[in-house]
């Protein structure tokens, strides 16, 4: 593997959820591989989960790993083409991307939408910066429309879940709901787009329920059916994947919707007992209700877990192309 900042840098999914779960099972499998090599973890924006996972995921490879929390920590970065830097901006993002290719044989970088400008969202203004001046491996800690690491260990979670969908032994593939959820505020569609896109490559039947007006980028939704009814769309579900996105349409606004499509444990006795899935934070009592989140339906600590053999499976094969 090259890079890894979307599905399409992946040769064969089944085999790379196979290794991840080889990984969980034995963590310390290749401890001297990353050994020597330094990965940069550099996060533009606030998280917990990706954060903490990536750094046990390098450090069960044996990595040196440099983590910079850009927003807080570093010199206030200029991301304009030929910007005149003579405010409150202090280093362009080019020189410190040559900079961290000096430190770094692995780049990773979360960088979120602003959720501004639709056009600079679409174009990932700033992951193309780093795809185009890194002169090391670039990695996706989620970006303005995709969160690949977040997706793989989606589908290493379905995965592990399939055992209690064979044992109800129905001659179906199984039903995965992507619902949307309330929020108070303009959410990104990066989480929603990246289950998408990469649903399309497991083997499920898969669906995604929103309001009115909320459609996703149809560049990743493609073929999949779009329900506006949640209660229709939640009809034996197998897995339900419950996240927030503002509307893309009318870029960022949320437009006024009048059912409530928080998931609670009434809307679940419609499923085939649905497994609910988040990729955290989550929004207790807005999203969610407080008895899904904590009901024994909710499979969202394991996914959150699962983020450690995401990255590491990920890590890894990278570590493969430089050592080879
Ligand atoms: N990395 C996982 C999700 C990150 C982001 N959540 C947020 O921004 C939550 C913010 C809040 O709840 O105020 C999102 O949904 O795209
Ligand atoms: N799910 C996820 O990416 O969590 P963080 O934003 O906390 O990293």
């Amino acid at each position: 593997m090259k890079k890894f900042t979307s599905v399409s840098d992946v040769s064969n999914l089944q085999q790379i959820i196979k290794k991840a779960l080889e990984i969980k099972e034995n963590p310390l499998l290749e401890t001297d591989k990353g050994k020597g090599k330094t990965i940069g973890l550099v996060f533009l924006n606030s998280s917990l989960r990706t954060r903490l996972s990536s750094q046990i995921a390098a450090q069960n490879l044996g990595l040196n790993i440099l983590t910079l929390n850009a927003a807080q920590e570093a010199w206030n970065l200029e991301f304009a083409d030929g910007a005149v830097m003579n405010g409150d901006t202090v280093e362009h993002i080019k020189d410190a991307i040559e900079v961290l290719n000096q430190y770094c044989d692995i780049i990773a970088v979360r960088c979120f939408a602003g959720m501004k400008s639709k056009e600079d969202d679409v174009n990932e203004s700033i992951l193309s910066q780093f795809e185009q001046h890194a002169k090391v491996p670039v990695i996706s800690l989620e970006s303005a429309t995709r969160h690949p690491l977040q997706s793989l260990a989606d589908c290493i979670t379905i995965t592990e879940n399939l055992g209690h969908f064979d044992k109800l032994s129905v001659n179906r593939k199984p039903k995965v709901v992507l619902t949307w959820a309330p929020h108070i505020k303009p959410i990104a569609h990066a989480v929603g787009n990246s289950f998408a896109e990469w649903m399309q490559e497991m083997d499920v039947e898969f669906v995604i329920a929103n309001p009115e007006g909320y459609d996703l980028d149809k560049n990743f939704t493609k073929d999949v059916k779009v329900i506006h009814n949640q209660d229709e769309a939640l009809k034996d579900a197998d897995f339900i994947y419950v996240k927030n996105w503002s509307s893309f349409d009318d870029y960022a606004a949320m437009p006024e919707v009048k059912e409530n499509w928080m998931l609670t444990n009434e809307k679940l006795t419609n499923t085939n007992q649905g497994k609910v899935m988040h990729c955290l934070p989550v929004r207790r009592n807005v999203e969610l209700s407080d008895e899904v989140m904590d009901g024994e339906n909710s499979i969202i600590y394991q996914q959150a877990k699962n983020r450690i053999f995401s990255a590491q499976a990920v890590f890894s094969e990278i570590l493969d192309e430089l050592n080879s």
